[in-house]
């Protein structure tokens, strides 16, 4: 080997250690373990990176299939997103339960964990309510908009009746100085999308980044405890491909269906439908961080996103709580 060579190594390995220890001091410090601070960290890569795309690509790649709104993957998954998440948890869940994982043994710690699953997913899903959905009045996304001084403009009236007949449209809704249009700050978003409105002219949270990693926060969250390793993640998904590919050689012996084979795969690698998931979540935030949204506003969706992570995963590590315990 060449001394150039043998330096680079050193110098290779030498930041590598200092990388690894810095990692592993700060990890330790945030209460959190390196992969959980590399995925964390991996949401602040996917929204630079939205931004250097968005800056140095041509009108036409940044005008594509996958920033129109009705694109199957926005309609069909991401804007059914909670829907998804619970899908694949509660799948996870079922085929942890069946694998003999060395931590789920006896019947006591089944119960255990399926409790603290149960409570973890009901506070999640209270959060993704309260910022999305309902907040005693308006979600939390909403509430910020309105307070920033948006409203829901240029509503027809002949929307306006058709949603809001009789004395409803006079208690929401307000002419606009143009008087031809209707207003209002007290409606949802959702309600002004189906007026056909305009919702204008206040800060805007991004419910999309809110809802993809709220979502694989919990998701890498609460399936990381049962994690193995890469080594054996990619052996088992390779050995599944060779025997799909693979004639059985001995053609006499009843030999396994394929389906079969795939239900055998998922059953001793129960995190590849979590894998799944987040990879489709990550692409999908990629493609929101380049084409929607201000800056700001994606930011906004962001830090409630980890706030939750941060009240249910790091909280009560912190507290060194015993009852939600991960
Ligand atoms: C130990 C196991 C733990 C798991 C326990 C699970 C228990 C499940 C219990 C019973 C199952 C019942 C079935 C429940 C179905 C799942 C519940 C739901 O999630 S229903 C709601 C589905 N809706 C969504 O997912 C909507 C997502 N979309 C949004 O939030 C918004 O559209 C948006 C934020 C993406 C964007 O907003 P927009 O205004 O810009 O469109
Ligand atoms: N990855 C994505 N793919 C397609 N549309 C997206 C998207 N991310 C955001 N959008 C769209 O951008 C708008 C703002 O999203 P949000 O406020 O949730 O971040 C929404 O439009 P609509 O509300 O008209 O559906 C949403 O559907």
């Amino acid at each position: 080997m060449s001394s150039t060579v043998r330096n680079n190594d050193e110098l290779y390995n030498r930041h590598y250690n200092i990388l690894h220890t810095r990692m592993k001091q700060f990890s330790k410090s945030i209460g959190a373990t390196s992969g959980e601070v590399l995925f964390l960290g991996s949401f602040v890569l996917n929204f630079m990176l939205g931004k250097l795309i968005h800056v140095f690509s041509s009108q036409e790649a940044v005008y594509n299939y996958y920033n129109d709104k009705r694109n199957i993957l926005n309609q069909f998954f991401v804007k059914k997103g909670w829907a998804w998440t619970t899908v694949v948890i509660v799948v996870f869940y079922i085929l942890i339960l069946r694998s003999k994982h060395p931590k789920v043994q006896s019947q006591q710690e089944k119960i255990r964990l399926l409790r603290n699953g149960l409570i973890k997913y009901s506070i999640m899903t209270f959060w993704w309510v309260l910022f999305t959905q309902w907040c005693f009045g308006l979600p939390i996304m909403d509430k910020v908009f309105v307070w920033t001084g948006g409203k829901c403009q240029k509503v027809a009236e002949k929307e306006l009746l058709r949603h809001f007949p009789g004395a409803l449209k006079d208690k929401f809704f307000s002419p606009s100085s143009d008087g031809e249009s209707f207003e209002a700050s007290s409606i949802t978003s959702y309600t002004c999308r189906k007026l056909k409105g305009a919702w204008t002219g206040g800060h805007d949270p991004s419910g999309h980044v809110f809802l993809l990693v709220h979502s694989s926060l919990y998701l890498f969250l609460e399936t990381s405890q049962f994690w193995g390793s890469w080594p054996s993640f990619f052996g088992s998904a390779r050995n599944l491909c060779g025997k799909l590919r693979r004639v059985p050689a001995d053609q006499s012996a009843e030999p396994k269906s394929k389906l079969a084979q795939v239900v055998d795969f998922f059953h001793g690698t129960p995190h590849f439908i979590v894998f799944l998931l987040l990879s489709l979540w990550w692409f999908m935030l990629l493609m929101t961080n380049i084409y929607f949204h201000s800056l700001a506003e994606k930011l906004v969706g962001l830090l409630f996103a980890y706030a939750g992570a941060l009240l249910v995963y790091y909280l009560p590590r912190y507290l060194g709580s015993s009852r939600i315990s991960t």
